[in-house]
């Protein structure tokens, strides 16, 4: 008898308690998605076009970011719903041009920071120009800027002649064999022999091998496994904290970060004990370093981790860029213009100054445009607008909102130009059939306080080594490169070995 009692209590507490789990899990459920439903369809952001799918989910978002096609989609969803697209629940793109770029990158108040879920500061703990917050980024820029000022840059030029002439040595060996040359190879080789030289006072040796480093592949690879990571982090607190707990944490990753690290570290602190033969980044900012105004060892090495990460593909990837355009049959006036403006000026690379090279309007025609139609940093660069909201383009943001001019989009755009996927030099000369294309769209180094420090440099860089190829070599894209432009992007895009047959340029003719 007393055991029937029993068990009915039991089944009653079963019940109850079974009833008391759905209910309470019914009542999270509704809530947390009634949430997700308002904030998709009455929410403040509701008022922004875009993909009901986006606006509910954060998937749709991290897929095509991990399958390296994000910017593709993002372009085409600004041709169909306008310049302000809700790409995430939380995340708006723009498209907007010159006054977008204004309102969210210069230096206007309020001023929208950096997001600290796609800005990391380094393995030594130590904020470098990128990361650090508003008070230090502004000391460690200015204290940087005198390493990239004009002055300075004519320092560079004996150095960055010797490496075009370097670059040139080692590919003639190879045309003089017969073979292809990936010519993204050698420019990353001279690229990062450059910065090597200037902020460590030695190239890195990379031309004289003809390979990359295994650093320097770490690196590359680092930009697609960070993007995996970072969107699984992003899909939610759990996610975020199982890959900081798992992977960040683990101590087989916290020593290859480390050891990666010490590269630049080891030889950061060999160039701060001793005088480089020649000018470099950091001698006149050693020369002004006083008090107050000064770097601390543990930002020499940050900033000189993101000297050799931000100064180096990129310019190499703008040169690789410029030369598969510059090859595509219908681009071929445009390659033989260009030739006639740098052969006819120069006879070798010795003849060059650094000076004379940017008085030649249609390299920097070129150059421009290559940059349009093959941005080096083609990906967002996103912001988090101020607890208190602004408003962009007119409209008003909430606080605490992702928000980003999105560089592909932006410069690939029907309502900013004509033939928007064509390489069209003329656009930048003046050519009235460009005159109502919005030129103040392209930013490829970005605007405002954070814009590129290096842009200065990488300017010299890609005329440098631009002249020095045409006047060397006529070169031919192999077939194995002729669609080497479809690439994905994960952050920076994803290239491929551009194969070319190059043939010497005969001083006599
Ligand atoms: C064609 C070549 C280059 C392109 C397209 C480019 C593009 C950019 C862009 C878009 C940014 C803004 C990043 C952001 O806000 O997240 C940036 C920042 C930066 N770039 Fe470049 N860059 C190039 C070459 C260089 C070179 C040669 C250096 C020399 C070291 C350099 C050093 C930097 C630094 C230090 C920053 C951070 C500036 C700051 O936060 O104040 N870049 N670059």
């Amino acid at each position: 008898m007393s055991t029937g009692t029993e068990n009915t209590l039991e089944q009653l507490t079963s019940t109850s308690f079974a009833r008391l789990a759905i209910t309470l899990t019914v009542l999270v459920a509704t809530t947390y998605y009634g949430r997700v439903l308002y904030d998709a369809f009455l929410g403040p952001l509701s008022k922004f076009p875009g993909p009901k799918l986006r606006a509910l989910s954060k998937v749709p978002g991290l897929y095509t970011t991990i399958i390296g096609r994000d910017a593709y989609v993002r372009s085409s969803l600004h041709e169909k719903y306008g310049p302000i697209v809700r790409v995430n629940p939380t995340e708006l793109s723009f498209n907007g041009g010159a006054e977008a770029w204004e309102a969210i990158y210069s230096f206007k108040k309020p001023k929208p920071v950096r997001d600290p879920q796609f800005y990391a500061v380094g393995v030594n703990g130590c904020p470098d120009v990128v990361t650090a917050d508003e008070a230090n980024h502004s000391r460690q820029r200015k204290i940087l800027s005198t390493g990239f000022s004009d002055q300075a840059m004519k320092g560079y030029e004996p150095l960055l002649k010797s490496w075009a002439e370097k670059m040139v040595t080692e590919m003639a060996k190879l045309a003089s064999k017969g073979g292809e040359v990936d010519m993204l190879k050698y420019l990353n080789c001279t690229t990062f022999d450059i910065m090597g030289d200037l902020a460590f006072g030695e190239g890195l040796g990379m031309l004289e091998d003809g390979e990359l480093s295994p650093w320097v592949q770490t690196i590359f690879g680092a930009f697609k496994a960070g993007t995996f990571w970072r969107c699984v982090m992003q899909y939610s607190a759990l996610t975020s904290w199982l890959v900081g707990q798992l992977l960040f944490n683990s101590k087989q990753v916290r020593v290859k970060q480390w050891e990666n690290f010490e590269y630049c570290q080891s030889r950061m602190d060999k160039r701060l004990a001793s005088e480089p033969a020649h000018s470099d980044l950091w001698s006149r900012i050693l020369a002004k370093s006083d008090g107050a105004e000064k770097l601390s060892r543990d930002e020499f090495h940050s900033n000189a981790v993101t000297f050799m990460v931000a100064g180096t593909e990129t310019t190499a990837t703008a040169l690789s860029g410029l030369i598969y355009l510059l090859h595509q049959d219908e681009n071929r006036h445009a390659l033989e213009k260009l030739k006639d403006e740098v052969r006819g000026r120069f006879s070798s690379v010795g003849d060059i100054t650094l000076e004379s090279l940017a008085r030649l309007e249609y390299m920097h025609a070129i150059i421009q445009e290559g940059l349009r139609v093959y941005p080096p940093a083609p990906s967002q660069l996103p912001r988090r607008t101020p607890s208190a909201g602004m408003v962009v383009n007119g409209k008003f943001i909430p606080g605490d909102i992702t928000i980003d001019v999105h560089p592909l989009a932006t410069f690939k755009s029907s309502t900013h130009f004509k033939n928007p996927q064509q390489f069209r030099p003329e656009r930048w000369l003046g050519n009235p059939e460009y005159k109502d294309d919005h030129l103040d769209a392209v930013e490829p180094f970005s605007y405002g306080p954070q814009n590129c420090l290096g842009k200065s440099l990488a300017w010299h860089e890609m005329r440098l080594l631009l002249a020095a190829l045409i006047l060397n070599f006529d070169v031919e894209l192999a077939a194995e490169s002729r669609n080497w432009i479809d690439q994905r992007i994960y952050v920076l895009w994803e290239k491929k070995p551009l194969m070319c047959a190059l043939k010497q340029v005969s001083k006599s003719s």
